[in-house]
Parts: structure tokens; C-alpha cells; sequence
């Protein structure tokens, strides 16, 4: 499915801002944030940082610097601050209060552009549950808000503002509840499901990674070079977060070995721990799988932080210990050799046919490693046993003989080891 409609939303100009913290890369996470605010619609016209050990617990920023964004917002004429972190509510408040600026924070920008993303009920769902529970403890600082632009009804009202505080807290709370028994049924259903795919026995490999690093044009790509009808296609496009959906499909290779393939949301670094936990089970598809396909961006040149960052998110997300290739991906736009493998490192084009038929040949040889070629011959009152070997292995050649089916047979492990007596 290739992009089907587009937005004209004026661009909103905004600053962005960040402090020099010990142990994180400024300049990695701040060219990340000017892409989320792209991706939110909006431009960072001034990029403005700061030297601080730690926040401070009153504005994040210094006094000074406060100043500093007041002073250039009314130059500029520019109302929004976008901070490169999540902000306590009393930090909003306060530096809302000191710069003259709306604010808003890392964590608010991601979910405003998952919620703009989101086209699925389960994801829909999964987006305003993780608002919900960011927005539960910032009551207080939206009700003072309101207030103020109400021409600051202040303290005389302020037991009335404290009631309705209570309310939307109630409120907030019950569609919270209603949320998670929504996402619970659902998670069964997918459970089930995963069961009956895990019962298969086929093969599953997850494509993971950085948001738009082209995990999905890798998925489209494979699925293309196999045949597969167009309508199995999954959404596709140059912007963060365009999936926020897992989907899996099944890829039957020429050989008739199966395997079942999955793409799935992407990742950035400081990814909210309120949508981590409304994705759980979206981002546990990869857990289950016996090989997961990292696809980076190998033409940008923060490939490594993201390397980092998709490494950080699986761990947790409790994806540990899966095997994993390193897919460095969009080689054609970064002037190095393609497709080439080493190691568990493939460099390639998802828009490459010649790296696609590699990348299955990859792909087999890891989750295929263990299967045995051999021949058996099972009794014809072991009816079961080749339904067994039917569902579970490829079926070679198949001939007829007078004590049995004799089936040439490239079978998984554990199929090898059940059928091993009827070796001939
Ligand atoms: N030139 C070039 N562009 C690519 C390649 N692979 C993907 N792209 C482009 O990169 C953009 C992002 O691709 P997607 O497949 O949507 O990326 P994704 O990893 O699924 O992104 P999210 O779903 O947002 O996490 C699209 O515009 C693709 O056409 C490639 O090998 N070469
Ligand atoms: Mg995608």
C-alpha cells in the first residue's frame, strides 16, 4: 500500500530545546527531535541548548534561559517550545509561565504523532490510553491553564476548579478501565492466534528497528518477489511512525518452505514508557520470534545511535537473546556496495531485486539451519504421522510402495527425531 492521501496542514514554527546531560548524545537526540516535530507538522526554526548537570526541579532549564526563549519568542514571533524530554507538570507550568511560550515536551509530541498515525481500533485504543495516562498527573496544570485564559478566575474559584479536577480525574480513570478490557480482549484474540501460529510450527522472523528505516518496504519487497497478491502490501512511506500495527504474513518460498514474516512499529530513543506499555503486546510479536532482521538506515548519519536505540527498546520490551541479523538498508543512497554479507551483517536495498533474493537466501539458511534432508517410510497405519510431516515439513517426493508411503522429506529437528525410526 503505497501513501493514498496527503496532508496540507500549515507548518507550524516552533524552537526546539534540550540540555547537554551527561551520558546522552545532544546532537543525536535533538536531530531526532527536529524530525518528530516535522513529523507533528510543525518546523524548529532555532535549535537552543543548554549546559546544565541535571534539569532544574522548578523550569528544566536555568532561569537565564527562560529569559533567553522569552526574549526570542517575541522577536520571532514564535509561540510553541518543544522540550527534548518529559516534563513535570509543574516544569511546564512554570516554564510556560517564565518564557511566555506554550510548551510542550518530548513525550507529548510522540503521542500527538501516534494519535495522528493511528488507523486501526487496537491502535487507536492503544494511542488514547497512553494520552490518558499522561495527561492523569497534568490535570492540575490544564485546569490553572484554563483558568488563566478564562481571565484568571484565580483563587476565588479555586474549590470549584479543584471539584471538576476530581471529576476529569474520575472520568480520565473510567475510560481507562474501559480501554484496557477493550485491549485485553483483543490481546486473547491475538493470543489465540499466535498460539495457533506457534502450533504451525512455521518459522517466524520479525523485522525490526528504527521508524522509517524500511522495515515495511523490505516486507513489501519479499512479498512482491514471491508473488504475493498486492493487496498483502502494508503502508510504506518516507515519514515517522507510518506503522503502528503488526502484521504478519506468510511467505511460502519455491521450495514450498514457509516461513511467517512480520513488520511492526519502529522505534526512537526515549520512546514513552506510557506507549511502550499500551504497545506491549504489538511490540511482543518480535519476542516470539526464532529471527529477527534489524533494518537500519545505513545512508544516515546517525546509524549507529539507532543501532543503540532499536537495541535499548528491545530489551525492554523483554526481546532478548533472538537471533539477529544486521540489515543496513538504503545502500543505493549511501554510495557503498550492495547486496553483500558477512557475518550477520547484509547490506542491501529494499528497492533492489538482487538483494531481496539474497536476503531470502539469508533468511533460510538461519531459520532452516537445523532441518534434515532424509528418507522415510512410514507404515500405512501410521496415518497420522504424515499428516504430521505434512503440516510440519516439505514433502519432496512422494511414492507409493506396498508397506507404505515412502516420502523424501527436509524436515525440521524435532520432525526428523519423531520419524527417525522409518529411515530407509
Ligand atoms: N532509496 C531508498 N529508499 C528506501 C529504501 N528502503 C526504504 N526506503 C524508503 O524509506 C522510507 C521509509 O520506509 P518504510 O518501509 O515505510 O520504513 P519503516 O521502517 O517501515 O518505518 P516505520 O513504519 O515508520 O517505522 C520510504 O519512503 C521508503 O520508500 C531503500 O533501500 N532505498
Ligand atoms: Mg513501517
Amino acid at each position: 500500500m503505497k501513501e493514498t492521501y496527503s496532508t496540507e496542514i500549515p507548518v507550524i514554527d516552533v524552537f526546539i530545546a534540550g540540555i547537554e546531560k551527561q551520558r546522552e548524545n545532544l546532537d543525536y537526540t535533538m536531530s531526532e527531535l527536529a524530525a518528530l516535530v516535522e513529523a507533528n507538522n510543525m518546523h524548529a526554526v532555532e535549535d537552543i541548548r543548554q549546559k546544565l548537570d541535571r534539569p532544574t526541579a522548578a523550569l528544566y532549564f536555568g532561569k537565564g534561559k527562560a529569559e533567553e526563549f522569552k526574549t526570542e519568542s517575541e522577536a520571532q514571533g514564535v509561540k510553541i517550545l518543544v522540550v527534548n524530554d518529559e516534563l513535570s507538570p509543574t516544569q511546564i507550568r512554570n516554564l510556560e509561565a517564565a518564557s511566555g511560550m506554550e510548551v510542550m515536551d518530548r513525550t507529548g509530541l510522540i503521542l500527538a504523532i501516534f494519535a495522528s498515525r493511528a488507523q486501526s481500533r487496537e491502535a487507536k485504543l492503544q494511542v488514547q490510553m497512553a494520552q490518558l495516562q499522561y495527561q492523569l498527573p497534568r490535570l492540575r496544570g490544564m485546569q490553572a491553564k484554563l483558568d488563566q485564559q478564562s481571565g484568571g478566575a484565580g483563587l476565588a474559584n479555586r474549590g470549584a476548579g479543584e471539584t471538576k479536577i476530581e471529576l476529569d480525574r474520575r472520568v480520565i480513570e473510567n475510560r481507562i478501565t474501559h480501554i484496557k478490557k477493550d485491549l485485553a480482549e483483543m490481546d486473547k484474540e491475538e493470543s489465540t492466534r499466535r498460539k495457533q501460529r506457534d502450533k504451525s510450527g512455521i518459522p517466524t522472523v520479525a523485522l525490526v528497528g528504527y521508524t522509517n528505516s524500511g522495515k515495511s518496504t523490505t516486507m513489501n519487497g519479499l512479498l512482491r518477489l514471491i508473488g504475493q497478491d498486492e493487496d498483502k502490501q502494508v503502508f510504506e512511506k518516507n515519514m515517522l511512525f507510518a506503522t503502528l500495527d503488526t502484521s504478519v504474513r506468510n511467505i511460502q518460498f519455491e521450495d514450498k518452505k514457509q516461513i511467517l514474516l512480520s513488520d511492526t512499529v519502529g522505534f526512537v530513543s526515549k520512546l514513552p514508557h506510557q506507549l511502550v506499555k499500551a504497545f506491549r503486546t504489538t511490540l511482543a510479536e518480535a519476542a516470539q520470534a526464532d529471527l529477527l532482521i534489524q533494518v537500519i538506515d545505513v545512508a544516515d548519519k546517525h546509524a549507529e545511535e539507532m543501532i543503540q536505540t532499536t537495541e535499548e527498546t528491545l530489551k525492554a520490551i523483554g526481546v532478548e537473546n533472538i537471533p539477529m541479523i544486521y540489515a543496513y538498508n538504503k545502500a543505493d543512497l549511501a554510495d557503498i556496495a550492495y547486496p553483500t554479507f558477512s557475518d550477520d551483517k547484509f547490506t542491501y536495498s529494499a528497492r533492489d531485486e538482487a538483494s531481496l533474493n539474497q536476503l531470502v537466501d539469508i533468511i533460510k539458511k538461519n531459520v532452516f539451519k537445523d532441518n534434515e534432508i532424509m528418507t522415510v517410510l512410514i507404515p500405512f497405519d501410521k496415518g497420522q504421522l504424515v499428516d504430521l510431516i505434512n503440516e510440519k515439513a516439505t514433502i519432496l517426493e512422494t511414492t507409493y510402495e506396498e508397506s507404505g508411503t515412502k516420502l523424501k522429506i527436509d524436515a525440521p529437528k524435532i520432525i526428523a527425531n519423531q520419524v527417525q525410526e522409518y529411515i530407509v
